[in-house]
């Protein structure tokens, strides 16, 4: 699917350095996966399935393509998601353009739990940032400047980091409390984990969208002391597995805090993640579903692949990624 729009306007901020038309940069940002189990908005995963942008400068307006996954959902105007990230990434990094060609070749699936949302936002901040070096060296954004502004398109540092940063993350945010301003804002904070060589994932992607407001809207707004030092202790093996020794993943993955409340919202999703777990595989819900994740250091066996495809799951073998680069 194509979609396609062409704009005479863009935003335009307070400026310093005008890029001259014609630079192109094409950038590939990877998607991610949310919460690995027990690290419920703190741990993240890249993962070897891609978007491409391509961003050219130009003399004047906005034209946008958008090809493949949401073609026909996404707005091709100014509020789209990746010109949004892009001209934000060009105020951050103190240069603008006036006019901006913005091709999206989308492979990541929307609303599935595999952080479209956060990819599309890394992936604009990204090529704005490309194109700021293209100028000048110096007017590139740091990855902890690619961490904090990304992560503010959604709120949640997870999925956001591990396509800035690849690898695994933990992250976490806080308030500034230096700001000057009356309302605090948010620092958001990441750190990149090495994972195991032998590490791999597989993902099980039903056709069903389901969206992560509704989802989080199933959680709890109080828990039992239990359940969180359950969870803490989770969290803190996942790193351990995650990174040095992958026979621990199955008890690392377990989870109290939001799969067994998001399961009512997500049948079929609960029901893989039970039927990998019991073969002792280590499934959890990716992000805020519906897709599951499946962590090993082999792929699934052949019986599990086809009863998942035959219950209309796209079942992809995917690699560790490295975080978002140029093409
Ligand atoms: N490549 C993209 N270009 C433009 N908009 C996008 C893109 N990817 C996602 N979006 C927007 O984000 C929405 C999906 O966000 P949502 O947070 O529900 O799901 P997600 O990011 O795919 O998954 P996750 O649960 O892992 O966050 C889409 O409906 C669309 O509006
Ligand atoms: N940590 C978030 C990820 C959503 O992308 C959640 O589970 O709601």
């Amino acid at each position: 699917m194509t979609a396609a729009h062409h704009d005479s306007s863009i935003r335009k901020p307070a400026m310093t350095e005008t890029l001259p038309s014609g630079i192109t940069v094409t950038v590939r940002v990877p998607a991610s996966s949310a919460n690995l189990g027990p690290g419920f908005d703190t741990l993240g995963l890249a993962l070897g399935m891609y978007d491409e942008i391509t961003v050219t400068t130009t003399e004047s307006g906005l034209n946008i393509e958008v090809v493949g996954e949401g073609a026909e959902d996404v707005p091709c105007n100014p509020s789209h998601l990746v010109v949004r990230a892009i001209e934000r990434g060009l105020e951050a990094a103190g240069v603008w353009a006036d006019g901006l060609d913005v091709v999206c070749r989308n492979v990541i699936p929307h609303s599935r739990g595999l952080g479209s949302s956060a990819s599309a936002a890394v992936g604009g901040l990204f090529a704005a940032s490309e194109l700021a070096r293209e100028l000048d060296p110096t007017h590139g954004l740091s990855d902890a400047q690619l961490v904090q502004l990304s992560s503010e398109f959604e709120g949640h540092p997870d999925n956001a980091a591990a396509s800035v940063l690849g690898g695994a993350v933990v992250s976490w945010s806080s308030n500034d409390e230096n700001t000057g301003e009356s309302a605090l804002a948010k620092v958001f904070r990441a750190v990149r984990l090495d994972t195991h060589p032998d590490l791999r994932a597989c993902v099980l992607v039903p056709t069903e969208r389901s969206s992560t407001a509704h989802t989080r809207g199933l959680l709890p707004h109080l828990v039992p002391h239990g359940d969180a030092a359950f969870n803490a202790s989770r969290s803190a093996l996942l790193v351990v597995a995650l990174t040095t020794n992958p026979e621990l993943l199955l008890p690392a993955t377990e989870d109290m805090l939001h799969q067994p409340h998001r399961a009512p919202a997500l049948p079929l999703t609960t029901r893989w993640v039970g039927r990998l777990r019991e073969r002792g595989i280590a499934a959890t819900v990716s992000g805020a579903g519906p897709t599951v994740l499946a962590l090993g250091t082999e792929t699934i066996p052949a019986d599990l692949r086809s009863e998942a495809e035959h219950d209309g799951l796209r079942v992809l073998d995917l690699a560790v990624s490295g975080g978002v680069h140029r093409a």
